[in-house]
């Protein structure tokens, strides 16, 4: 177990770095920004912001008919490297206009429009940085009226299991990020230990209490989710709570004190009575319904001859062995169409870290028919 955890951070060290050469320096200037307040309110000036309706990200249709999370930037930098170039070299007008064009409505401006007050971007909470190095915020904005902002920005507020959908894959856990920030600091106003309002760091990656010196930090609950295999089928449940016709990994949060395997352990047992060996870890995910996880992904066996499963009926609706061929068709069937009828069985979408459990088991099944000679 130590060592495929050590292998997938190797991994995926060297994946980061490889995408970007930037990697340490865009790293080390996130930092700044969370400890150095005055930093990151400079940062503000040059930053890209990602807005939410009561915690709805706002999407924009693209011209070949893709949705994005919309962007929007203050007057700060559409206008400054304008005026600064602008005398000095045409070529670096031409390079600066190119960069700064496809994000032409400016934010301030936009909100004003809406009533809300040009410093109310203060309000905004880090979440990261782009490869080009443009710090990135996420902004609630409130009660406001709804659809003139979306006229104003050219976009539409879309509920987040929604937008996941919608959305490419790498901007889906952008937006998750961002909902969950502003989640977590409308939950944490006050100190559960005065009562006093917390208040918060600019960046937003803490909140401190001056009355009890309590510093808070945003939170994620941790969850295992594990992939049961028995050599050649896989176990799959169902809550009531699910999609009509979707099975899952079995899942369950950690214990106060818990080890990620005797999570594991304690979970299968209590979900489906059966007993696990080989755990094998298989990656993680932050996961933001209803509120933020941290999904730790396993795979683990069980013998073939106990297979039987003893489902908790308070905790599930149903749990199954499934065939590598009933896998691979729920799989192959396209993202689920809110429009259409469900099918009879469906795996959760790709963004969803039991997919990718499910489409390792596939895989790896698939590899080792290949080796026995079988379809
Ligand atoms: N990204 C993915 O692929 C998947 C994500 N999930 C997520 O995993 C999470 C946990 O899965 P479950 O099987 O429902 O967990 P579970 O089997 O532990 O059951 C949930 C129950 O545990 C209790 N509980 C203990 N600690 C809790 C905490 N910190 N927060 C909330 N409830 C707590 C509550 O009584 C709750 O009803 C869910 O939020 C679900 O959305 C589940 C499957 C797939
Ligand atoms: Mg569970």
């Amino acid at each position: 177990m130590l060592q495929s955890f050590k292998l997938f951070f190797n991994c995926n060290l060297v994946r980061s770095r490889s995408y970007s050469g930037y990697y340490v320096s865009r790293v080390r200037y996130l930092k700044r920004l969370k400890e150095d307040d005055e930093a990151c309110r400079e940062a503000l000036k040059s930053g890209i912001f990602l807005l939410y309706h009561k915690l709805s990200p706002l999407l924009r249709e693209t011209s070949s008919g893709i949705y994005t999370l919309a962007s929007l930037k203050t007057s700060g930098f559409n206008t400054t490297p304008f005026k600064l170039f602008h005398y000095v070299n045409k070529r670096i007008l031409h390079m600066h206009l190119y960069i700064c064009m496809p994000i032409s409505v400016d934010l301030e401006h936009i909100l004003e429009k809406v009533g809300k007050d040009k410093h109310f971007v203060n309000e905004s909470f880090l979440l990261g940085c782009t490869d080009k190095g443009e710090p990135q915020f996420s902004l609630e904005v409130g009660d406001i009226d709804r659809s003139a902002l979306e006229q104003e920005c050219r976009g539409m507020f879309v509920d987040l299991r929604k937008a996941f959908f919608m959305l490419p894959g790498p901007e889906s856990p952008l937006a998750a990020k961002g909902q969950a920030l502003l989640r977590w600091h409308q939950t944490n106003c006050f100190c559960s230990a005065t009562g006093q309002p917390t208040i918060r760091n600019q960046s937003g990656s803490f909140r401190v209490c001056h009355s009890s010196g309590i510093t808070y930090y945003p939170k994620m609950a941790p969850v295992v989710i594990v992939l049961v295999s028995d050599g050649s089928r896989c176990l799959l449940a169902r809550q009531t709570m699910f999609p009509l016709g979707m099975y899952s990994a079995l899942s369950g949060f950690c214990d106060m004190g818990e080890s990620v395997e005797e999570t594991l352990h304690r979970e299968v047992a209590e979900e489906v009575g059966l007993e696990v060996k080989n755990i094998q870890y298989s990656g993680s995910q932050h996961w933001p319904f209803p509120q933020s996880s941290f999904m730790l992904a396993c795979h683990a066996t069980v013998n073939p001859d106990k297979t039987q499963v003893n489902i908790d009926k308070a905790e599930l609706e149903d749990a199954r062995w499934f065939t590598y061929e009933e896998i691979t068709e729920a799989l192959r069937k396209p993202p689920l169409d809110p429009r259409r009828e469900p099918p009879v069985f469906w795996v959760p979408p790709s963004y969803a870290i039991a997919n990718q459990l499910i489409q390792e088991w596939a895989n790896q099944q698939q590899l080792s028919r290949k080796l026995h000679g079988l379809k």
